[in-house]
């Protein structure tokens, strides 16, 4: 291979992991781009790596995108530590989180949760946070939902995977019309015309809401994509979960408005989450 860039090393590319400083452990589990596994960094600090399956993603374009999302730092996003990219396949290096998925917590602790508004709607509240500061930062996630949600020690929530979904190759995922595209998650505008942007998020922030309070039913429940299409396009929404106070479902509701400028701010939301939580609890 090509002899090393003289620059090489020289500046400190701080983004790039030498894989030599990572042990790897158990496997967490596997997704679409690959397997994840638990891991050490440098001895002590512990990891999650996902070991990106070749071809799944464009990874150059990733690379250059991954000295961006270092910088992304905040109490409720999964931090990017770093990359291996020096081999194949290349490595993410992250935030290890604890007791793994959302989705999977709120399904695997539904009878303890489903009396506990309180924590469901503190849960909320953190994700929210981690994703008003990436609306401050105008990033867009593309892909948030419960799934995409990890948990960790005394309840912590944080969200991953934000922006990754523009590297995905399949373009089942990425397309619309894709037969993995998360349909269930995704506003008129974004079915139609793929527009993504923060107010996007927030609709798909709006149906994550609803996967808190279901503790993990699927939306929808087994409708077929092409029918959940038709009814979001005219109008129908999500029905209030069973344990979910009127004031939280308004605000899930405000998520779905049709146009994406009659939908709340991250921002907003967060303090009218807030003061919902003062409220009634
Ligand atoms: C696209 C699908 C995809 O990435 N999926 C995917 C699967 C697995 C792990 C990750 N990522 C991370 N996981 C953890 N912690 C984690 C801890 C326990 C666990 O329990 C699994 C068995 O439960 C009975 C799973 C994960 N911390 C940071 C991550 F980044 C992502």
């Amino acid at each position: 291979d090509r002899p090393a860039p003289a620059t090489a090393g020289l500046s400190h590319d701080k983004w790039e992991i030498d894989h030599n400083e990572l042990m790897l452990l158990e496997e967490l589990g596997s997704g679409q781009f690959g397997v994840v596994r638990r891991g050490k960094w440098r001895g002590s600090i512990d990891v999650a790596v996902k070991m990106m399956k070749e071809g799944t993603m464009s990874e150059d374009d990733f690379i250059e995108e991954a000295k961006v999302m270092t910088k992304l730092q905040h109490t409720n996003l999964v931090q990017l530590y770093g990359v291996c990219s020096k081999n194949r396949p290349i490595f993410i290096v992250t935030e290890y989180m604890r007791y793994g998925s959302l989705l999977n917590h709120l399904r695997r602790h539904e009878q303890s949760l489903s009396s506990n508004q309180g924590l469901l709607l503190d849960m909320c509240i953190q994700v929210c946070k981690g994703m008003a500061y990436l609306e401050r930062h105008n990033y867009i996630h593309r892909d948030l939902a419960a799934r995409n949600c990890l948990v960790g020690t005394e309840n912590v929530v944080k969200v991953a995977d934000f922006g990754l979904a523009r590297y995905v190759l399949d373009d089942q995922y990425t397309s619309s019309g894709g037969s993995k595209f998360p349909i269930k998650w995704a506003p008129p505008e974004v079915l139609n015309y793929t527009r993504f942007s923060s107010k996007s998020d927030v609709w798909a922030y709006g149906v994550l809401m609803w996967e808190v309070f279901t503790c993990g039913k699927m939306p929808y429940g087994r409708l077929k994509n092409t029918e959940v299409v038709e009814r979001v396009q005219k109008g129908m929404i999500l029905e209030k979960p069973k344990a979910c106070y009127k004031e939280v479902y308004d605000v899930m509701r405000k998520c779905w408005s049709h146009l994406p400028e009659n939908r709340p701010s991250f921002r907003i939301l967060k303090e009218q989450l807030i003061s919902v939580s003062q409220g009634i609890l």
